[in-house]
Parts: structure tokens; C-alpha cells; sequence
């Protein structure tokens, strides 16, 4: 029986310091037991990476710091286990999914060639609107999501300057966008891309819940920052969008379990077509 429960490995990026990202991930993951199970391996920290053979599903989280900066021992595994994940697709029907959020994800799209990663003008921390490109707008990780939708942000970095011909060559896609900015001329930065069919990844943090979100304020230092950095009028708006059902919590309702369950689909059928 327990070789039929689907092994998801959580690669936890956040490098020691304290998170609500965690939480929220395992959240959303026990929503799927026992049909599921998980572990967590500790990447920067102890440089844990998970056995390849074992685990099925792959949720890379988003961590603290410079995307393009590792310390040269768990950034270079790192990357080695990102090649031998796409390696192992190229050459096993039975197929191992990977979402990448936030840090990953910029990782991700450092490794793949497909854009250059840059210190934003400011801090990017909230809730922001999320639009879906026409490739998004068929993507199965947004069904059900509106165009645009919702989503918390938390970064310094961004991913730009697409290199168009590396996306063409590797069928990837960009499937979201940041918001336009009228008054600033500063380019859209990428939300989200889908690498492959078994690899996607997104900027903002799809994991987050209001709670999460709500217990990060609750930092005095934490809060001044942000109501100084947006004003008093963007914060209220900010809180008020919280509490509204089709925003952050449909977001958190929708997005990773549309991965986890398209994920858990295929390997149901492609293990099942294996054994008949
Ligand atoms: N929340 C995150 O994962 C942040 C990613 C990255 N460290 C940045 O600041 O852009």
C-alpha cells in the first residue's frame, strides 16, 4: 500500500531564517493526504537534497537573498539536482513535477538561460495583481483563476529581459506578467513561466494565506516598513484585500493544488498504464 502513496519532497531555500512560507506549503500539501506524504530537505543550510528515486512531486521554496549569489556547495548541488530531475524526464515515463516559488524560481530561470535577474528599484511586498499572458490564459496551473488575480509578493529581485530565442528552443513559456506601471518606464518583470510540461514556477508566493501574511505585520518593525514604504491609504487597501474571498485565499485555494493535482493525475496514469 505505502508505494502507492505519492512521495512529495518540500526543498526548503529558506536558509535557516524564519518564514511563513513553510507553513503555508505543508498547509496545502496535507489538503491531499493520505493520498499523499511529504519530507523537507534543508538546501542551503545542510545542503540535504532529496534521493531522485524516492519522491515524485518537487515544491522548491522561496528563500532570503541574492538569487545569483550561493556559497558554492548547496547552489552547485542544487542546480546538478534541477538538471538531473529534466535529465530523468527526457528518459522515464513515469515523470517527476517541480513547481519553483520565488527564489527557485528566479534560480530556475537563471539556470535555463531564459532571462537575466536584477535588484528591483524598491522592495516588492503585498498584494499584487497578476496578469495571466495569453499562454497563461490556457495554462492548467491558473485554472480558475481570473486574469488578472491575486497573489502575495515578497522580493528585492526580478526576472527580465526574456531572451525570446532560448524560450523558443526550449518550448517555455512565459504565462504571467507584473502589473503595468503607468508612471514608471521600468519593464514588466516575469511571474511566472512554465519551463516544461512537469516544470513550472511563479514569482509570487502562491503558498501564502492572509493568516501568513497578517502574522508577518505582526512584527512592529516589519509593519512601519511596509505602511512607510506604501503609505497609510495602499496599507488599509492591502489589509482590506486580504479579506476577500477572490483574492489571496483563491489564489492559495488554487494554484498549487492545480500543480499538485495535474501532477498526481499523470503519475496515477502513467503508473497504472506501467502495470497493466
Ligand atoms: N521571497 C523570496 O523568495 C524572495 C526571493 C529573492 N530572495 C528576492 O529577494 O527577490
Amino acid at each position: 500500500m505505502s508505494n502507492k502513496i505519492i512521495k512529495i519532497a518540500i526543498l526548503d531555500m529558506y536558509n535557516g531564517e524564519p518564514n511563513q512560507g513553510m507553513r503555508c506549503i505543508i498547509d496545502v500539501v496535507s489538503r491531499f493526504s493520505p493520498v499523499v506524504n511529504f519530507e523537507i530537505f534543508d538546501v542551503r543550510v545542510k545542503c540535504e537534497l532529496p534521493d531522485i528515486n524516492t519522491f515524485d512531486i518537487y515544491i522548491s521554496t522561496g528563500g532570503p537573498g541574492n538569487p545569483l549569489i550561493g556559497d558554492g556547495n548547496w547552489d552547485v548541488k542544487y542546480y546538478a539536482f534541477i538538471d538531473s530531475m529534466h535529465k530523468w524526464n527526457t528518459e522515464n515515463a513515469i515523470k517527476k513535477h517541480v513547481l519553483f516559488i520565488c527564489h527557485s524560481f528566479q534560480m530556475a530561470c537563471l539556470h535555463f538561460g531564459l532571462a537575466t535577474v536584477t535588484r528591483r528599484n524598491d522592495t516588492s511586498f503585498g498584494v499584487m495583481t497578476i496578469h495571466k499572458t495569453k499562454e497563461g490564459l490556457t495554462d492548467s496551473l491558473f485554472e480558475g483563476l481570473a486574469d488578472p488575480f491575486y497573489a502575495i509578493d515578497s522580493r528585492d529581485y526580478q526576472v527580465v529581459q526574456p531572451k525570446l530565442s532560448v524560450f523558443a528552443k526550449k518550448g517555455a513559456k512565459i504565462i504571467s506578467l507584473e502589473k503595468i506601471r503607468d508612471h514608471v518606464q521600468y519593464e514588466r518583470a516575469i511571474m511566472a513561466v512554465r519551463f516544461t510540461d512537469y516544470f513550472v514556477g511563479t514569482q509570487f508566493h502562491p503558498e501564502a494565506d492572509p493568516i501568513s501574511f497578517v502574522s508577518h505585520l505582526r512584527n512592529k518593525q516589519a509593519k512601519e516598513k511596509i505602511r512607510a514604504m506604501k503609505g497609510k491609504r495602499k496599507f488599509r487597501n492591502m489589509l482590506e484585500d486580504l479579506l476577500d474571498d477572490d483574492k489571496i485565499y483563491r489564489t492559495n485555494e488554487t494554484l498549487i493544488p492545480n500543480f499538485l493535482r495535474t501532477a498526481i493525475n499523470d503519475l496515477m496514469k502513467t503508473k497504472k498504464m506501467l502495470s497493466n
